[in-house]
C-alpha cells in the first residue's frame, strides 16, 4: 500500500515509488468502482491526466513543486471551474462552464495538484445531508463496512442492503465520501454552518474550517457571504495543514481576505503542549438531542487533557440557544439576495415563456431550483420585507454580535480551544434522514457548528472512534479568529492519542467485503480511523 495520507503519498511520489499518472489512473479506477456512491457528479479525466503528465516531467527534471506536486484532489460543485461544468447540484446551474478558476482552485493547481473532479452535494450547499441535490444523494462509504452490515443484518427493522445505505453528512458529502472512499487524497469543501465538519465528522474525516478571512472566496458560488468558508477534508491534520498552507493568504479578488496577522507563514503543526492549555467545554451544548455515545466520547476527551496536566473548564455561551434561528434569519436574508442573479437572463437555466418578463422569471426559478432553496428564498425575501427588516434581519444581526462576544469572552478568559462534539450522533440511514423534514433536520444537526460561522471562528473535526454500531463519531476544536495553526498543534495531539486511549490499544486491521468493494478498516496508535477502499476484490 502506497501509504493512506496525503503526506505518505507525497513521500512515495517524491521517492520515485510511484509516478503521478499511475497514482490518478489508481483514483480513477476507484472513481469508477464507487461510482454507486455518487460522491462526483464530473469527473476531469482527461484533466487531471493531462496534469499528472506535467507533474510527472517535473519529477523528472527535479522541478516538484511541492507537497502537493501530484497529488489527487477533487472539488466541490460550487467552487468555479475554468472549462470544466460547475452546477451547485442545481437545475439552476447544469451546464454552466465558467471561465475562471476560483482562487483556491487555481492555488491547489498552481502547486501541481491532480483535478479529479467536481462533488456532490445539497443543491447551492444548502443542507446537512448531501442528499438534496438534482444528481441524487451521496452515499456513505461506511454503509458498506462489514462491521456496519452485520450490526444492521441484526436489526429486525433493517430493510435489504440496497436501500440500507447511510448518509454522508453534507453539504459536502461528495467531497468527504470522495476522501474517505480513497478516490483522491484532500477535497475542498464548503462550510457556512458546518457543512465540512459535518461530512468529515460522519465519513471518519479531518474536516476543518479555517477563519473568515484567511481563505479566499473568489470564485466560490455564494450560499451566505458573510460566513461562507472554503474548508478542506483530508485523512489526517497535517494533511489539512498541507493543503491549508497552500490555501491561507489575502486575496485582491476577495476584499474579506487578510493579512493574517499570526500565521506566517503556515508550517507543519507541531503537537501541543497540552499541559499549557486550557480547554473549555461549553454547557450549552450539552443539549437533550446529543447521542449518549457522542457524549460520552466527549467527556472521556476531555478527561483525557485533563490527565494529560491541561486544565479542563466548564464554560458558558449563553447564547447558544439562539444560534440556530438566528443563523436562519441571516442565512436566509444573504440566500433571497444572492439568488437573485438567477433569473434566466444572466446566468443558467431559462424557461422560455413568452406571456411576460415575470412570468419567464417566476417559471425559470420554479423550474431551475428545488424547494430547499425556494422556501429559503421566500423566507428571507419576508425577513427583508421593509417592515421586517429591522425586527427580523437587524435583530438577528444583533444576536449574532452577542454570540460573537460568547466566544470573545470565553477566550479572554483564558480558554485555548474549546472542545465540542460536531454532530449529535453518527451518520443515519438515508430512509431514516428522509422520514423527518430534511430541514428540520439540517438546522439541528448544525447546532455545535453554525455559531462558530457567525463568529468566523477556525474549527476542526477529529474523528475519535467508532460507535458501537462501527460509525466513526468526530469531536470539534473551536479556536480564537487566526489562531489556526494553534488550533492544529492541538487537534495533532488529540488525533495522536486518542487512537490508543479512546480505541483499543495497538494496530488493529479487519478486511471488509461487500459487493464489489473491500474496506479496509485501520485503526493504528498515530492515526486516525480509516477506510479504505486500497484493496478492491
Ligand atoms: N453550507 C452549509 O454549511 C450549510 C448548512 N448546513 C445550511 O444548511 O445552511
Amino acid at each position: 500500500m502506497l501509504g493512506r495520507t496525503l503526506r505518505e503519498v507525497s513521500a512515495a511520489l517524491k521517492q520515485g515509488q510511484i509516478t503521478p499518472t499511475e497514482l490518478c489512473q489508481k483514483c480513477l479506477s476507484l472513481i469508477k468502482k464507487t461510482k454507486f456512491l455518487n460522491a462526483y457528479i464530473t469527473v476531469s479525466e482527461e484533466v487531471a491526466l493531462k496534469q499528472a503528465e506535467e507533474s510527472e516531467k517535473r519529477y523528472k527534471n527535479g522541478q516538484s513543486l511541492g507537497d502537493l506536486d501530484g497529488i489527487p484532489i477533487a472539488v466541490k460543485d460550487n467552487f468555479s471551474t475554468s472549462g470544466i461544468e460547475t452546477t451547485c447540484a442545481s437545475n439552476m446551474l447544469k451546464g454552466y462552464i465558467p471561465p475562471y478558476n476560483a482562487t483556491v482552485v487555481q492555488k491547489l493547481l498552481d502547486q501541481g495538484a491532480l483535478l479529479m473532479g467536481k462533488t456532490n452535494l445539497d443543491e447551492f450547499a444548502m443542507g446537512s445531508g448531501s442528499t438534496d441535490g438534482v444528481f441524487g444523494p451521496v452515499k456513505n462509504p461506511w454503509s458498506y463496512s462489514k462491521q456496519y452490515r452485520e450490526k444492521r443484518k441484526q436489526n429486525p427493522h433493517s430493510k435489504n442492503e440496497d436501500s440500507d445505505w447511510l448518509i454522508t453528512g453534507g453539504s459536502s458529502g461528495g467531497s468527504a465520501a470522495a476522501v474517505s472512499a480513497f478516490t483522491c487524497y484532500a477535497a475542498l469543501g464548503s462550510d457556512t454552518g458546518g457543512s465540512t465538519r459535518n461530512p468529515a465528522a460522519h465519513c471518519g474525516l479531518v474536516g476543518f474550517k479555517p477563519s473568515y478571512g484567511l481563505v479566499s472566496r473568489h470564485g466560490l458560488i455564494p450560499l451566505v457571504n458573510s460566513m461562507d468558508v472554503p474548508g478542506i477534508l483530508t485523512r489526517c491534520v497535517d494533511d489539512a495543514a498541507i493543503v491549508l498552507g497552500a490555501l491561507a493568504g489575502p486575496d485582491p479578488r476577495d476584499s474579506t481576505t487578510v493579512h493574517d496577522p499570526i500565521n506566517k507563514p503556515f508550517m507543519l503543526p507541531s503537537l501541543a503542549d497540552v499541559s499549557k492549555l486550557c480547554i473549555g467545554i461549553p454547557k450549552e451544548y450539552l443539549v437533550p438531542e446529543l447521542s449518549s455515545e457522542v457524549q460520552s466520547l466527549w467527556s472521556k476527551a476531555a478527561d483525557l487533557f485533563e490527565s494529560e496536566g491541561a486544565k479542563v473548564i466548564e464554560v458558558s455561551l449563553p447564547h447558544t440557544s439562539y444560534s440556530i434561528v438566528c443563523y436562519h434569519v441571516l442565512c436566509t436574508s444573504e440566500v433571497a439576495s444572492n439568488m437573485a442573479r438567477f433569473d434566466g437572463l444572466q446566468y443558467g437555466h431559462r424557461c422560455d415563456i413568452d406571456v411576460s418578463t415575470e412570468a419567464m422569471y417566476a417559471a425559470t426559478r420554479r423550474e431551475g431550483f428545488n424547494d430547499v432553496v425556494r422556501g429559503r428564498i421566500l423566507s428571507g425575501n419576508y425577513f427583508l420585507l421593509k417592515e421586517n427588516y429591522e425586527n427580523y434581519f437587524v435583530k438577528a444581526q444583533k444576536v449574532r454580535r452577542l454570540i460573537a462576544n460568547d466566544f470573545v469572552n470565553v477566550f479572554n478568559s483564558g480558554v485555548d480551544v474549546l472542545l465540542t462534539p460536531t454532530t449529535l450522533s453518527e451518520a443515519v440511514p438515508y430512509l431514516e434522514f428522509i422520514k423527518e423534514d430534511n430541514r428540520t433536520r439540517s438546522s439541528q444537526d448544525d447546532i455545535f457548528t453554525q455559531a462558530v460561522n457567525m463568529a468566523g471562528l477556525p474549527a476542526v473535526s477529529i474523528p475519535v472512534a467508532l460507535s458501537n454500531q462501527g460509525l466513526p463519531i468526530g469531536l470539534q476544536f473551536i479556536g480564537r479568529a487566526f489562531c489556526d495553526q494553534q488550533l492544529l498543534t492541538v487537534a495533532k495531539w488529540f488525533e495522536k492519542q486518542v487512537m490508543h486511549v479512546l480505541c483499543k490499544k495497538g494496530e488493529k486491521e479487519k478486511h471488509y467485503k461487500r459487493k464489489k468493494i473491500t474496506c479496509h478498516l485501520t485503526i493504528h496508535k498515530s492515526e486516525g480511523p480509516v477506510v479504505s477502499s486500497h484493496s478492491m476484490t
